[in-house]
């Protein structure tokens, strides 16, 4: 059996109320349940205080700003108001008490661009040393145990659920992204990390946050709160915030493993040399040289590799046996991914770009590889920040030759209007060689159509997505699989 107290919800009135069970959704509660009525974007929880209780809830936490509703709800019957100044912490926490042991080593990683490829090579360097370890985040769990998630950052209750399901299933070690959304409203503050990293800092989600500012602090939850003093900060030194970063954790005392090309860095990047098929790479750890080969395209995954080696050393692996295994780590699905290559040997690369930053940073590192024309395919979803539309546009123009702007899950909003916002930014930089094309396979076909020997084709924006989101409506689309159908096509093989 276990109680309100033994989810640290304890010095209350009926602590020894028996919860069976907890959701943050009124619809989702049981007899039993302990029912996490929350301040939210749209409206407090409290407001579902009614419904709750009708379901047979055995508790309501809340926050004061939620207590008069709860209270009222509860009035006459053995619900029991459990009220705290922080109650999304309080939920987290109790979420991770009640559904039990999370996998031995967990790391976090936050920043814009990088999360998902970070968390994905410690996953696939645990896994080269024998550990049985997992990813968490915009992909799902993958690895030696998966499921799939609707978030990056899952709400406290599926990810301690799920944390507790892999362990359940013989996973030690996980590293997990923690999203800005989901350090804002204190999803992870349950888990128990050994080090965390920060990639880098740029714009995306300001219609969530409002301001850079905002936004900056919501990351550095992850930091001031949520790593516990022993553990590692590993910071990408490279990033013009990766100081105030490093500041912000010296300032708690945490241990602090820089990375990054500067000599501040203990991780340092000192070359890199690009072929057609990666990248050989020197570095030194603790002032030892050592030469790697990675078979990745793109600079910036070497600063991933790198993160992604300090989370795992950081976490307590042995460093030169971290190094020995980084030639076996292989692309992540959608992350410059090559997906096609036409016979006349131009290549198709499928990228999640979707911040002004990524896309530019995206273009930039296929340029080693290409001697011909760059033809960037982009679009800005719907529903989500507006004002980093015309930058994508900007950034696309400013590092492709042929830009054609396309629609990346326009959802509840007009595709024209998103695809005019990301037209004006590229219409900035020049008028030529920029299309508009809102269909996204016959786009995919024209840029494929166009590729010259030489040039390359970057698909951006929809990486691993197997879905396109108009309105409510997902249908079929997966970049890879039309990008390959039209190479066939245009080829005459299929
Ligand atoms: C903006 C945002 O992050 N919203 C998330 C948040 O909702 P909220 O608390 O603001 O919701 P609200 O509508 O105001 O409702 C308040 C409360 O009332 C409850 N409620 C509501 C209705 C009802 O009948 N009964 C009831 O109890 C809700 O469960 C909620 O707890 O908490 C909900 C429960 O955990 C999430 O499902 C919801 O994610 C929405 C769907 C979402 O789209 N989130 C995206 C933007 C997101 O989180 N993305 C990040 C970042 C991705 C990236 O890095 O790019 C991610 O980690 O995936
Ligand atoms: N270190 C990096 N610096 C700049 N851009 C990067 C970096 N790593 C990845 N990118 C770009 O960002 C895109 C998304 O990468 P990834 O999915 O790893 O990021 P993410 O932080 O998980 O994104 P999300 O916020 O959607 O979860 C990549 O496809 C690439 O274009
Ligand atoms: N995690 C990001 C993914 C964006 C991917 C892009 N394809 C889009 O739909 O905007 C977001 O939800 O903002
Ligand atoms: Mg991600």
């Amino acid at each position: 059996m276990v109680t309100l107290a033994d989810l640290g919800l304890a010095g209350q009135s009926a602590f020894q109320t028996e919860i069976t069970g907890i959701t943050l959704d009124s619809r989702e509660v049981m007899p039993g349940f302990l029912f996490g009525a929350m301040p939210g974007s749209n409206v407090h929880g409290a407001e579902f205080a009614q419904k709750a209780v009708e379901n047979g809830a055995a508790a309501i936490l809340t926050d004061r700003a939620g207590e008069a509703l709860a209270r009222e709800a509860a009035e006459g019957t053995n619900t029991v108001v459990v009220l705290t100044e922080g109650p999304r912490q309080a939920l987290s926490r109790a979420a991770a008490l009640f559904f039990g042991p999370q996998p031995e080593t967990a790391v976090a990683v936050t920043g814009t661009n990088g999360k998902t490829s970070v968390s994905t090579f410690c996953r696939q360097i645990w896994g080269e040393l024998d550990l049985a370890a997992v990813n968490l985040g915009t992909t799902g769990v993958e690895g030696v145990w998966s499921h799939p998630l609707r978030h990056t950052t899952p709400d406290p209750i599926t990810l301690q659920r799920v944390l507790a399901e892999a362990a359940k299933n013989g996973v030690t070690h996980v590293a997990m992204e923690a999203s800005s959304h989901g350090l804002d409203q204190k999803r992870l503050d349950g888990v128990v990390l050994s080090a965390a990293g920060f990639t880098n800092f740029t714009q995306d989600h300001l219609d969530y946050h409002k301001t850079f500012e905002a936004y900056f602090d919501a990351k550095m939850g992850l930091f001031t709160r949520v790593l516990p003093p022993e553990a590692v900060a590993v910071i990408n030194l490279d990033d013009p915030k990766g100081v105030d970063v490093m500041e912000i954790c010296e300032m708690r005392g945490l241990e602090i493993l820089g990375v990054g090309r500067g000599p501040m860095a203990r991780l340092q990047l000192l070359s890199q040399r690009f072929d057609a098929t990666g990248q050989d790479l020197r570095f030194s750890w603790q002032g030892k040289t050592h030469l790697t080969r990675l078979s990745l395209i793109g600079g910036f995954q070497a600063e991933n590799v790198m993160l992604a080696a300090g989370l795992v050393i950081g976490a307590g692996a042995d460093p030169d046996d971290v190094f020995d295994v980084l030639p076996h780590l292989t692309t992540v699905r959608g992350r410059m991914q090559l997906a096609a290559t036409r016979d006349n040997g131009a290549a198709v690369y499928v990228d999640y770009a979707h911040t002004p930053d990524a896309v530019e940073t995206a273009l930039q590192a296929i340029r080693p590889h290409v001697i011909g024309r760059i033809i960037a395919i982009v679009g800005a979803g719907g529903d989500r920040d507006t004002t980093k539309r015309p930058l994508m546009g900007q950034a696309a123009a400013e590092n492709a030759d042929v830009v054609i702007i396309t629609d990346d899950n326009p959802r509840s909003e007009d595709p024209a209007t998103i695809r005019d916002a990301v037209l004006q930014g590229a219409l900035s930089v020049r008028s030529n060689d920029i299309h508009n094309i809102g269909d996204r396979a016959e786009a995919i076909l024209r840029a494929v159509d166009m590729l010259e020997p030489g040039d390359a084709l970057l698909v951006a924006g929809k990486g691993h997505e197997t879905g396109q989101i108009i309105g409510t409506d997902i249908l079929d689309f997966d970049d890879v699989e039309v990008a390959s159908q039209c190479v066939l096509a245009l080829d005459g093989k299929i």
